[in-house]
């Protein structure tokens, strides 16, 4: 976990927004202050040319005027015409250097903070998403926690360029409106009403663009579950050649996505073209006003004289705040609705209250290794029915127990609760007489090895991934774990031997050679709990053999769990448990089960092929596929 970025939620009801700012833009905030303060300082020389034009017109060009400038003492002023246009140089150049050497450290600053801000909301997502309970994950497409992940956590970069382009703008107006209000407040008032009306237009547009932004990050999400599914399953798509079936789901998904964008694009340009028609005709009623009081005299309501230079540089400032003022109706608005959009779909992983270990600090220490199940219920998240019912089970510390039953039975479920995957509705699981629910997941998890029943590779070497769990692990070590999950030889045979690189999910390897791997990797940080799902399901005949000769070295001497098919592969063992739909049916050894002639006795007739002496109760319970694996 990350330590800049704590993992906390945050208890009051906060906007996303807001609590993205105050979790991580507040550490930034000198930055962002120093960046937003500096880029309002800079709007001042920016407004500074306008002036000196009107003000050059009026005096050199027209000379109607004195040579006067709001603010410098008449002395510092030269008093001939040609000394008048070389100052005006001097400061028009002057300005810019200031406005340009301002802009820098503005951006400089403001951007720093933003691209750590991002980094931290990231890492803090990341965080967040992987210390969420796995019933988040049965719910959530890959594709879509992806989406949060990537897409949203950069779109939130439009936060900060809305907020930054607001000041901008804002400032560019208000400081040009300051200067306005010197040389002739009644027109600055006519002049300020452009970014009134502008301001009621954007509030319109943001009410408006609101929810087409939700829909738009929504469908995004949508379309990369799509593409992260088919891309995934990319063998099955071609071996059942379904390229068709899958881009016909990834066109509609596309096309979700078309319509809820164009959504939002159409609001958008209706808006941009009315907020510009506003703005440039705004600015053309002020011309007529200007003018006429310069052809005729003041218009009604208005006093005083204005001369050609004032106009235009009164023209200037509103020219160059017309931009400014329909960008920030539009666009700025635009993006910051979209970031917002954003925000609120990382803000709900942040705030999600399914988090593990949730003020469990109290940890599991184990001295043997004793499991025992309780009276165990379980229902899935998401089923309606409980898939395990009143599991009770002892097993003692150092003990090889096999799990057998038909597909679908529960022995998986049975070992996801003993990680902690998920919590029982009721009943209790103990581990060296320890209640687990009483512990952090993550203590538990430290005590036990497993191999899945689809052992995941990281991109990366064959070392690298035994010794995932325990990365300072020296080769020796590494080597020592492979010997016993056999599979030293095969990667001592391979070019790179340890060092060969396995591709994305070990794709550069074979199943079984996969399997051998996750053995390895359970096995080095020599756990006192080892849980096997199906770990011989993808191995050959004569690899399976190996592993269940080398299953008692395998285990050693810590209890052990193996949930098998193949009942050869556990028939040693100090207990089989037979689970039935979600129940314990049998338990006892290999030669026990066979004596009592019941599921178990029936499961392992079919394996060895002896079907004539199948009961016909098992028959009548088992689908003719179960029977034939
Ligand atoms: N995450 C889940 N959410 C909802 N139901 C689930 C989930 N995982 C498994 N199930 C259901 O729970 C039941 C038991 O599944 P489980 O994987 O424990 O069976 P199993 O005996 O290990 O089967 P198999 O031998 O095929 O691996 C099945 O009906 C399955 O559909």
């Amino acid at each position: 976990m990350s330590t800049d970025t704590p993992r906390s939620r945050s208890t009051d009801e906060q906007t996303p927004l807001r609590l993205l700012l105050s979790r991580f833009a507040r550490p930034h905030s000198r930055g962002f202050t120093f960046g937003l303060v500096t880029l309002v300082l800079a709007r001042i020389p920016q407004r500074i040319p306008a002036l000196l034009i009107g003000v050059s017109l009026d005096a050199l060009f027209l000379a109607t005027q004195p040579y006067r400038l709001p603010l410098v003492p008449q002395g510092w002023i030269p008093e001939t015409p040609t000394g008048q246009l070389w100052f005006t140089v001097f400061i028009l150049a002057g300005a810019v250097l200031v406005e340009s050497g301002l802009d820098w450290v503005s951006r400089w600053s403001y951007y720093h903070a933003t691209v750590h801000t991002l980094h931290d909301i990231r890492t803090a997502t990341y965080d967040s998403v992987v210390a969420l309970e796995m019933s988040y994950f049965d719910d959530t497409q890959s594709g879509e926690v992806m989406s949060i992940l990537n897409n949203d956590v950069n779109n939130i970069d439009n936060l900060s360029e809305g907020v930054y382009s607001g000041t901008n703008f804002v400032s560019q107006v208000l400081i040009a409106l300051a200067f306005m209000l010197v040389l002739n407040w009644q027109l600055a008032i006519v002049a300020a009403l452009i970014p009134v009306l502008m301001g009621v237009l954007s509030h319109i547009y943001a009410r408006q663009i609101k929810q087409r932004y939700e829909a738009v990050r929504e469908s995004v999400g949508q379309v990369n579950a799509r593409l992260e599914d088919t891309i995934d399953g990319i063998a099955t798509v071609k071996a059942n050649t379904r390229e068709n079936h899958e881009l016909d789901r990834v066109t509609e998904q596309s096309r979700r996505y078309k319509a809820t964008r164009w959504g939002a694009i159409r609001i958008r340009v209706v808006f941009s073209a009315i907020t510009w028609f506003v703005g440039r005709g705004s600015e053309h009623v002020l011309l007529l006003i200007g003018g006429y009081w310069i052809l005729v005299g003041p218009p009604p309501l208005m006093s005083g004289s204005l001369t050609p230079g004032t106009l235009l540089t009164f023209f200037m400032y509103t020219h160059s705040f017309l931009i400014p003022v329909q960008q920030l109706a539009v666009n700025v608005i635009d993006r910051i609705q979209n970031a917002n959009a954003s925000a609120k779909r990382v803000a709900g992983v942040l705030t999600n209250s399914a988090i593990e270990d949730d003020g469990d600090t109290d940890t599991l220490s184990i001295t043997d290794g004793s499991v025992s199940y309780e009276d165990v219920t379980f229902t899935y998240p998401t089923a309606e029915e409980p898939t395990l019912r009143s599991i009770d089970l002892s097993v003692d510390d150092g003990d090889l127990v096999g799990i057998v039953g038909s597909t679908g039975a529960g022995k998986s479920t049975v070992l996801k609760l003993l990680f902690r995957f998920y919590d029982p509705d009721s009943g209790m699981i103990r581990i060296d007489g320890t209640d687990i629910g009483t512990v952090s997941r993550r203590s538990v998890r430290e005590h036990i090895g497993y191999v899945s029943q689809d052992p995941f590779l990281f991109d990366g070497t064959i070392r690298s991934n035994i010794a995932y769990a325990t990365p300072g692990a020296d080769q020796e070590t590494v080597e020592r774990a492979a010997r016993i999950a056999g599979a030293h030889e095969f990667v001592t045979s391979l070019d790179d031997g340890y060092d060969t690189e396995v591709g994305e999910r070990g794709v550069k390897l074979s199943g079984g050679q996969r399997q051998r791997l996750a053995i390895a990797r359970a096995l080095l940080s020599d756990p006192e709990i080892l849980v096997l799902d199906e770990a011989t399901s993808h191995v050959d005949n004569e690899t399976e053999l190996q592993i269940q000769q080398s299953l008692e070295a395998i285990a050693g001497d810590r209890t052990t769990f193996v949930i098998a098919h193949r009942l050869s592969t556990v028939r040693d063992a100090d207990a089989i448990l037979v689970l039935d739909d979600g129940q314990i049916a049998e338990r006892g050894t290999h030669e026990d089960l066979l004596d009592r002639d019941g599921l178990y006795a029936d499961l392992w007739r079919v394996q060895v092929g002896d079907i004539d002496a199948v009961s016909d109760r098992f028959l009548g319970d088992v689908p003719p596929e179960e029977v034939a694996r």
